[in-house]
């Protein structure tokens, strides 16, 4: 079969992920008898560079019109003295919202090899973690109203407005308990529902879903216990459903458990089958250029685009089951390093996995 990809390699490690990546999809192609093209499209510092804008129109319509989008990460120390829309992560943001990519699912399972790099004692983890955070992307506070304003004697204020409709709350909920039947029938919905009136419709709402799941258990916690509960007892949540800030605190905070966030992939999806698929982690300028970052995350999210948008389920199993027997080598980047491991680089990580595939 046929796909048309678009990519967006974006800023500071994620050019460097996203060869990987592509190397392991073309490997695929052959291996499977498949032909995956790709264009290379600009978005976040790099896009701003070029064209003074984070994201172009262009780099729209190309996404619009692909099989599917594969993103590195943008955003860097370069553009931070910028502000609002003229912001790389704006790329992000505007991407998500114009191609209605409003369910972004972060599973966050921990490699049975990595139980070492986890900084969880071995009591806590159990026999594994397996937890399915699943965020909604195109709403909330990253979306809200938002500005400056005079307040009288202390001066300037700043304000973001946190807002969901009913029908935004319904169609994330309803990808959460699809999610569960299709794993252990159980949700965990968080939210700030003691506090904030998003948050008591928010959990009205997805009560109102729950009653079309009646197989699928669901509980319901404050973010504040579920950040804490997640360190705890990690083993207690299946799906997690979540509004778009606390999801993205909260999978990266799940991401350490499983060893670190250069471990977790993301699929945003909407109605079609056009996903977005990235690493959860952003650009990391700390260690870019130097051949340090992990491409495990969005090697794995070419393995949800696979399965997700492309409906390839062996191919989607051969680059997760590449992953595990490196992993199972003892070959690791820095950030999952721990004694007695082979320390290699991106392209060294990237070509073992590629070997495996064969
Ligand atoms: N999806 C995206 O494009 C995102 C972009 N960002 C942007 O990225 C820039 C840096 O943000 P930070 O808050 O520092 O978050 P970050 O996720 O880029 O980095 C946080 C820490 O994790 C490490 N790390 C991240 N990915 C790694 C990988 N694959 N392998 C090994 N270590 C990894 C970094 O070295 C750093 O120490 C900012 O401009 C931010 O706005 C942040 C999050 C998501
Ligand atoms: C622009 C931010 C919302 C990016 C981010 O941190 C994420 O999506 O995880
Ligand atoms: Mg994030």
């Amino acid at each position: 079969m046929k796909f048309n990809i678009a990519t967006i390699p974006g800023d500071g490690i994620g050019p460097e992920v996203i060869e990987e990546s592509m190397k392991i999809l073309k490997r695929i192609g052959e291996v499977f008898g498949h032909e995956f093209s790709f264009q290379e499209v600009l978005a976040g510092g790099v896009a701003i560079d070029k064209t003074g804008e984070p994201l172009p129109l262009e780099t729209i319509e190309i996404c619009k019109k692909s099989d599917a989008v594969l993103l590195g990460a943008v955003g860097g120390p370069k553009w931070d003295s910028l502000t609002g829309d003229k912001r790389p992560e704006k790329a992000l943001l505007g991407l998500r919202g114009a191609l209605g990519l409003y369910a972004n699912i972060r599973p966050a399972v921990l490699h049975d090899a990595l139980k070492n790099a986890s900084p969880l004692r071995s009591d806590i983890l159990g026999d594994g973690i397996d937890i399915c955070v699943v965020r909604e992307l195109t709403g909330g506070i990253y979306f809200g109203d938002r500005g400056r304003r005079e307040n009288g004697k202390l001066g300037v204020e700043a304000y973001d407005t946190e807002a969901y409709s009913v029908g935004e709350v319904e169609r994330i909920a309803r990808t959460a308990f699809e999610i569960a039947k299709q794993r252990n029938n159980k949700v965990t919905n968080v939210d700030k529902a003691n506090v904030l009136e998003s948050s008591r419709l928010w959990r009205s709402v997805v009560e109102e879903v729950a009653k079309e799941y009646p197989e699928v258990t669901l509980e319901h916690m404050y973010v504040d216990n579920a950040a804490m509960q997640l360190i705890r007892r990690p083993q207690q949540f299946d799906v997690l459903v979540t509004t778009n800030m606390f999801g993205d605190i909260l999978s990266d905070e799940a991401s350490m458990i499983t060893g670190s966030i250069g471990m977790l992939p993301s699929a945003s999806l909407g109605e079609g089958t056009l996903g977005m698929y990235e690493p959860i982690h952003g650009s990391a300028p700390d260690i870019a250029g130097e051949n340090k970052a992990n491409p495990i995350a969005t090697i794995l999210s070419t393995a949800m685009m696979l399965r997700f948008s492309f409906g390839l389920e062996q191919e989607a199993k051969a680059i997760e089951d590449a992953v595990t027997k490196v992993l199972g080598k003892d070959y690791r980047t820095a950030d999952i390093m721990s004694d007695g491991m082979k320390l290699i680089g991106t392209k060294e990580m990237g070509e073992l996995v590629l070997e495996e595939l064969v």
